[in-house]
Order: structure tokens, then sequence, then C-alpha cells
């Protein structure tokens, strides 16, 4: 039995505003492995970027439990939460988000520098440096990010979420800002590393992005509906009716 590094049981986020409550996520069960590549895809409103908010400890469920490699994460401070964060999660947005006064080496560095327990310079260059070398751009090293087109900035942002040796690398709409040809090798990008043993959970709109994930997931009005064909036992669907839904859309 592989390993288990993320684990969701009955998890539910609504949102409370003055005359409204919206069940954003209900009763998700999601079980990621060692070795997987995830895709979450659904419409609109369907709670995708929600989803990947409680997935990445960047939002707290209203109820449910979080495991992220056997240790619970449901219900962290702030400060635990980006503590865990900077040390078992990677994350790949849509913007690339670096910083363009800084080296490309220093922007891959900077979750290594922000770390609690100091790493030594050469644990730091020779982790960037294998990282550079996983996205081919061992040759951009000393460049600044905004003299690199927008592929190349995706694959810095890549390394960036790899350094720290995380349990697992969430991927947002990644392509998002990039033309179709330069998106297609950036999926490639990814799909070496899962090859490689990187686990993936990537949440998107794009089902010629969601196929070539391994483990398909689809999510509609909050609900988790597909079980991958793969691996049954992977997620447990629920097929109650639950309470009423007040959505926006
Ligand atoms: N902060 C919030 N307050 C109130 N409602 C919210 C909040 N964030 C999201 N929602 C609602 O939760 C539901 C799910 O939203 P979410 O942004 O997760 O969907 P999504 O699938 O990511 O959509 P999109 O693909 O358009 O980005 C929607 O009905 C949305 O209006």
């Amino acid at each position: 039995m592989s390993e288990i590094k993320i684990q969701m049981k009955n998890i539910s986020k609504v949102f409370e505003t003055e005359d409204m409550e919206t069940h954003a996520l209900k009763d998700v069960n999601l079980t990621i492995y060692k070795g997987d590549y995830v895709s979450i895809s659904g419409p609109s409103g369907c709670g995708k970027s929600t989803l990947l908010s409680l997935l990445g400890l960047l939002d707290m469920p209203t109820s449910g439990e979080y495991k992220i490699e056997g240790v619970d994460v449901s219900n962290l401070s702030l400060d635990e939460a980006a503590e865990i964060r900077n040390s078992k999660i990677g994350f790949i947005f849509q913007s690339f988000n670096l910083i363009d006064q800084i080296s490309v080496f220093d922007n891959v560095a900077l979750p290594l520098r922000y770390r609690s327990e100091a790493m030594s310079t050469t644990e730091i260059e020779q982790r960037v440096n294998k990282c550079l070398e996983m996205v081919s751009m061992t040759h951009r090293a000393q460049h600044k990010p905004n003299q690199l087109s927008g592929g190349q900035q995706q694959r810095i942002a890549i390394a960036r979420a790899l350094v720290g040796d995380p349990a697992i690398l969430f991927v947002d709409e990644a392509t998002g800002n990039l033309d179709s040809n330069t998106g297609d090798q950036i999926m490639d990008v990814l799909e070496q590393l899962n090859q490689n043993g990187t686990t993936i959970c990537m949440v998107t709109h794009e089902s010629r992005y969601a196929d070539r994930a391994t483990k398909q997931f689809k999510l509609l009005d909050g609900e988790i509906l597909t079980t991958p064909t793969n691996r049954e036992s992977n997620v447990n669907n629920t097929v109650e009716e639950s309470e009423e839904v007040l959505t926006t859309d």
C-alpha cells in the first residue's frame, strides 16, 4: 500500500455573509498517495479555488478532518499554517509571483532562507541547483526573472515550489498566463516531475490538461463526483442530499 500524502475526510466549507450561506464544499473525501498525479476539474463556481485554498492551508475548513503525511492540520493558527506551508507544501500559481529585483537563484532559494531551522549555504546551493536542473533552467540562475520568457518564469516558480522538498505540489491553473505551446511544455515538465516521483495535485478548468493526470476527479456544486478508474478506494462519493445550497451564481 502506497504512503498517503493527503487525506481529507468529510471536509465542508461554508461562507457566511449577512444574508446568505454558501456551501462551497460539501463532505469532500479525498486521498492522495505518494507518486499520484491528480487533477481536480469542474465548472466555474464549483469550489475549485476553495478546495485548493484548504489543501494549501490558505484557509481552514468549517468542518471535517485534513491530514498531511498523517499530521492533523484541520485547525491550525495562522503561524502554524505558515510553517507547515513552507515545509510541506509546494504551490504553483497562474501568476508566477517571482521577485524581479533578485536573481533566479535567490528566488528559488527564498523558501529555504525563511525556514525556522537555518540551513547551511552549501546545502541551499545544492538544493537550488538540483531544482533548477529539474526544470532545465540552470543556465539562467544569475538572470533576473523579468529577463525570462513566461514559460521560463513558470519553470523557475516550479523550482521554487520544489526546493523545500514538499510532500506535494499543488498546481493552480499553471498555464493560464501562457500561450498554448508554452502551456503544453509546462505540462510536460509536470509530467516528467511526476514520473521522477513528485506527487502532484492540479486544479484546472481545462479538460485537456485535467486528462493528462493519472487520476481525475470532477467537482460539481462542492462535491467530488467521479471515482478515478485506477484506484477505486481513493474517494468516497457522497450521494445523499446535503443541506440546501444557496450559491451566488
Ligand atoms: N469568500 C467568499 N465568500 C462567500 N462566498 C464565496 C467566497 N469564496 C467563494 N465563495 C463561493 O463559493 C463557491 C465556490 O467558489 P470557488 O471560487 O471555490 O469556485 P471555482 O470553482 O474556483 O470557480 P472559478 O473556476 O470561477 O474560479 C461559489 O459559489 C462562490 O461564490
